[in-house]
């Protein structure tokens, strides 16, 4: 069921290739996406925002009273945040298609009975374990087999300044026993990686810790930690530093509760966004999509390859811009890729690169060594799959060189997808602009950011079935 990939020089602890994916319940599920024989068409809206929900269930957690979600993404990285905020005492609950989080107040939160599973979610683990670093208890968090390869060091590290004691596996790795301080110190802490999980887990942890907690990013990373507390009456400074940021939280605030309108998530949208680009024709618009600048790096990646975008019915919603994104089928060329736009689309590379394979020369990426910690090692991933379907890639240390011809891809491939929600997306994607169908060993994940991903697709006109 899953294709060979190529050994990468660059390889990291990732399960061999070839190896079956064993993150979930319940067999593989393989999809194959044929070539589009129209074009892609219609007014779509996605899922909501990932990085917005998980959000607004831990602050909702956290503060003194109700707050009121909607548009939650009911995605199982979320979900997993959910039973984790009623593991620890909120209570989570879904009433009428709203969300309904009662939240304990800050230095509120109850020692969980049982083990914290967060699933495949990495920006669950890390969040919560800022969370639980600063409340004197002792949890246990552990995760699916992707999650149990990703680095927790990131996180432990700033953590423990705080006086938290975290135990890991070797490598830092989950599952993870966190002892959370009984009287945390403030902490001033300079981000060593553009990593908006590590600087939310510490701006987290100083929730709970009295006096003045800073971060530093040398980068600008996604703000949405910041604006959120910020709207739910924490104290929170962002000032520019260089070419970053530095981030000040006064701890120990009384988060008052909020109605939030989670919007569209642009890292949900840029799969439709680059399938109506790359299938001749194409006429898409996708609604109420998050376009906070910190996010849309992909956008204007596909607008200077030479993708028609236009968007309209701009407006803010909750403190974040949204507008609908319209994309025509377009004929693409390869670009360079600017490295300091990286943190902007950090989660895009995967179908940026289909993008890639099917414009006109050389696109490169470089910079985005992070690539290689997220659900699988994603330029590891890509360039097997692009090479399996027939398109010409280069993989380095911290990107890749992508060379299309401007014609179709090959495709007739099946992809090894390494439990990776967006790996699993993107090459359903490139089935559509290709020669042959692609297959995909497993689309199970898809479910952890874009639940109906395969139905919103084929409401376009693209066929996606089950292999
Ligand atoms: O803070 C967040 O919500 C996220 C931050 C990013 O991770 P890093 O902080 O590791 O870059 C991103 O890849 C992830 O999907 C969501
Ligand atoms: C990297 C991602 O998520 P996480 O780190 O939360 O698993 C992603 O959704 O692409």
């Amino acid at each position: 069921m899953t294709a060979p990939s190529a050994p990468t020089p660059f390889a990291t602890d990732r399960a061999p290739a070839g190896e079956a994916p064993t993150g979930h319940d319940g067999p593989a599920r393989p999809l194959v996406a044929h070539p589009a024989t129209t074009a892609l068409a219609g007014t779509i809206a996605v899922p909501g925002d990932k990085s917005i929900s998980h959000r607004a269930l831990m602050f909702g957690a956290l503060a003194v009273g109700e707050t009121v979600v909607e548009g939650l993404l009911e995605g199982a990285d979320v979900l997993a945040t959910a039973a984790a905020m009623r593991a620890l005492g909120a209570r989570v609950e879904r009433r009428a298609g709203r969300w309904h989080v009662n939240g304990v107040g800050v230095g509120g939160l109850a020692e969980p009975e049982d083990v914290l599973d967060m699933g495949n979610a990495g920006t669950a683990a890390r969040l919560i374990a800022g969370l639980l670093a600063t409340h004197p208890l002792t949890a246990f968090v552990t995760g699916d087999a992707s999650l149990r390869k990703r680095p927790m060091g990131r996180v432990r590290e700033p953590l423990e300044r705080f006086g938290a004691r975290f135990v890991l596996r070797h490598g830092d790795r989950l599952p993870a026993a966190i002892i959370g301080a009984e009287n945390s110190v403030p902490v001033s802490y300079t981000l060593p990686v553009a990593s908006a999980q590590v600087k939310s887990a510490v701006l987290l942890a100083g929730l709970n810790t009295p006096g003045e907690t800073v971060v530093v990013e040398p980068k600008a990373t996604r703000d949405h930690t910041e604006t959120m507390l910020q709207a739910f009456g924490a104290e929170v400074r962002v000032e520019k530093a260089g070419k970053g940021r530095r981030i000040a939280l006064t701890g120990q605030p009384e988060l008052k509760p909020v109605a939030i309108a989670v919007p569209g998530d642009p890292s949900s949208a840029a799969f439709p966004a680059v399938a109506a680009a790359i299938c001749r024709g194409s006429q898409v618009a996708i609604r109420r999509v998050g376009l906070n600048s910190l996010r849309t790096g992909l956008y204007d990646c596909l607008q200077e390859m030479g993708a028609h975008i236009e968007i309209t019915d701009r407006r803010t919603e909750g403190g974040e811009p949204v507008g609908t994104i319209h994309v025509q089928g377009s004929r693409l060329k390869g670009i360079q890729v600017p490295p300091e736009r990286v943190p902007a689309m950090i989660d895009e590379f995967p179908i940026l690169a289909v993008a890639a394979a099917c414009a006109e020369g050389e696109t490169r990426i470089t910079g985005a060594m992070e690539l290689r910690v997220k659900e699988s090692d994603r330029i590891g991933a890509m360039a097997a799959g692009l090479r399996a379907a027939g398109v010409a890639v280069k993989e380095l240390p911290d990107g890749m060189i992508v060379t299309g011809t401007g014609r179709p891809p090959p495709g007739g491939a099946t992809i090894a997808t390494h439990l990776d929600h967006r790996i699993a997306m993107a090459f359903l994607v490139l089935g559509l602009a290709s020669a042959a169908p692609v297959t995909i060993d497993d689309g199970a994940m898809i479910d952890t950011s874009f639940p109906g991903f395969a139905g919103l697709m084929r409401g376009l006109g693209a066929r996606i079935e089950v292999a």
